[in-house]
């Protein structure tokens, strides 16, 4: 690999005998990871769980294509092992208000549901439009249903949210000399003053998103870069800035190594934060600070919950859909909310948007046609398998059908006509529509694939 020489010289000089190391392992091949999805209540059969990462709840090492089932339904998300320390890290509980400030294409917000569950509410964001609609696809693909997805800067999510999270996380932007080996052509971009430049970002977004952390709060801040600057230099500038705000240890395992006082201002609080190294442990490098809001900052503001705006019509239309093809399922009216004929189902405690450019309300239900509802592929994915009444197990073969967004026949269907769950190694694959005894495929258009099985 073709590093650069002022990269080179910097990490020898901070590096040491280690840079040797260091500098090589740019030289191996990148390392491929994954999480399950622990919404599933089953996993596909031929997924090879038989070296997991030591310290994730839900990672494997390994490749997952994007073409298999096992993405398409949402039983896994491919994330590099070292990325996922990140949202180990944060291990938001059970019920908690967690804001993902900075989450295209969405590896760590999906981490974050996984331990929230179905309860609380995950805030996630990204301020690049076109990354945001990823980010939502992702949100979708993994079955969450408690999201609420916005396309904004920091300073209007500050606004909105003062002392609102008791989690936020700040997965910045950075120079990303921890994807070098993933994607050479980011090589291209760097130099000591994009380093710099990315540290001023950083420092903009931090001093917005502390705003948004109620008293006894947690801020994780994370980078996938090495650069001293962006990484123990920044969390340096957030203790003198805040002195509110108090470092919290970090269990270290599997080759990851304390932070270095001596790269920023000395102060010893910074061995507490964590670095991920390529050639001390088996990912691609990543930087974590973990930080407690010891005292308000931000005084909250009162904030109505989001309500519902569901017409008695539109009321009639679902009910009609569950009562014919779900069971099961609990959406209160207060929760129901419609974006034109789309339909979703807000996240519990859901705050007023105002003004805020929402991607995502929480979970696509579906959309209103004339005279009937139509279930969204968000809903086929989200659902457990027993709060569907149709579940129609489908080969492979049909299922690259389907993906491919052909029609096709099905010998076992339960019902003559009305929607039923496609589901394909024991995962969600979509909904599709049964009339007069064929399979209306109804897999989104702009998601379609080729899988390639032959
Ligand atoms: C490291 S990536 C996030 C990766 C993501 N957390 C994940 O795990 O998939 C950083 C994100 O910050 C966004 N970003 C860039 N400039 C920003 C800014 N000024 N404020 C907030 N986010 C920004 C980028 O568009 C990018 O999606």
């Amino acid at each position: 690999m073709n590093l650069p020489k002022e990269f080179i010289q910097k990490y020898q000089k901070l590096l040491g005998d280690d840079a040797k190391d260091f500098l090589a392992s740019f030289e191996d091949p990148a390392t491929n990871g994954f999480r399950v999805n622990p919404h599933h209540q089953s996993l596909p059969a031929n997924l090879n769980l038989t070296d997991p990462v030591s310290y994730s709840k839900w990672g494997y090492f390994g490749k997952i294509s994007g073409r298999s089932v096992a993405h398409q339904s949402g039983a896994v998300y491919s994330q590099e092992p070292s990325a996922m320390f990140v949202g180990e890290t944060a291990a938001p509980t059970a019920s908690q208000r967690v804001l993902d400030l900075c989450a295209a294409p969405g590896g760590k917000t999906t981490h974050l549901s996984s331990f929230l569950g179905s309860t609380g509410l995950l805030v996630t964001n990204e301020i690049m439009g076109k990354r945001s609609k990823v980010l939502a696809e992702n949100v979708e693909r993994f079955g969450v249903a408690n999201a609420l997805i916005l396309n904004e800067t920091p300073e209007v999510i500050a606004a909105h949210f003062p002392g609102f999270f008791d989690t936020v996380l700040v997965d910045a932007p950075c120079s990303g000399e921890g994807m070098f080996r993933k994607d050479p052509d980011g090589i291209k971009y760097w130099s000591p003053d994009y380093v710099r430049e990315c540290a001023v970002r950083q420092q903009t977004i931090l001093a917005e998103a502390v705003k948004t952390l109620k008293p006894g709060g947690t801020l994780v801040y994370s980078t996938c870069t090495f650069a001293p600057e962006e990484d123990e230099q920044t969390i340096a500038w957030l203790l003198e800035t805040y002195p509110e705000l108090e470092v919290l240890p970090i269990d270290k395992t599997a080759g990851i190594v304390d932070g270095h006082p001596e790269w920023a201002d000395g102060n010893p609080e910074l061995t507490k934060t964590a670095r991920l190294f390529p050639h001390l442990m088996r990912g691609e490098g990543h930087f974590v600070a973990k930080l407690r809001l010891t005292s308000e900052l931000t005084a909250p503001k009162k904030s109505r919950l989001q309500r519902g705006n569901l017409t008695k019509d539109q009321k009639m239309l679902l009910d009609s859909f569950v009562a014919d093809s779900l069971q099961s399922v609990d959406w209160p009216s207060r929760r129901l909310i419609t974006f034109g004929d789309q339909l979703y189902l807000l996240p519990e405690a859901t705050p007023e948007f105002g003004h805020l450019k929402v991607v995502r309300p929480g979970l696509h239900l579906g959309t209103f046609k004339k005279g009937r509802f139509e279930p969204a592929y968000a809903l086929a994915l989200a659902l457990p398998t027993d709060a569907v009444r149709h579940n129609v197990t489908i080969s492979i073969t049909e299922w690259a059908m389907v993906v491919h967004g052909d029609q096709f026949k099905h010998d076992a269907l339960p019902v003559k006509k009305g929607w039923v769950r496609l589901v394909c190694d024991n995962q969600p694959v979509a909904f599709a529509k049964v009339v007069n005894g064929a399979v209306k495929n109804f897999f989104p258009k702009g998601l379609r694939f080729d899988a390639h099985l032959n």
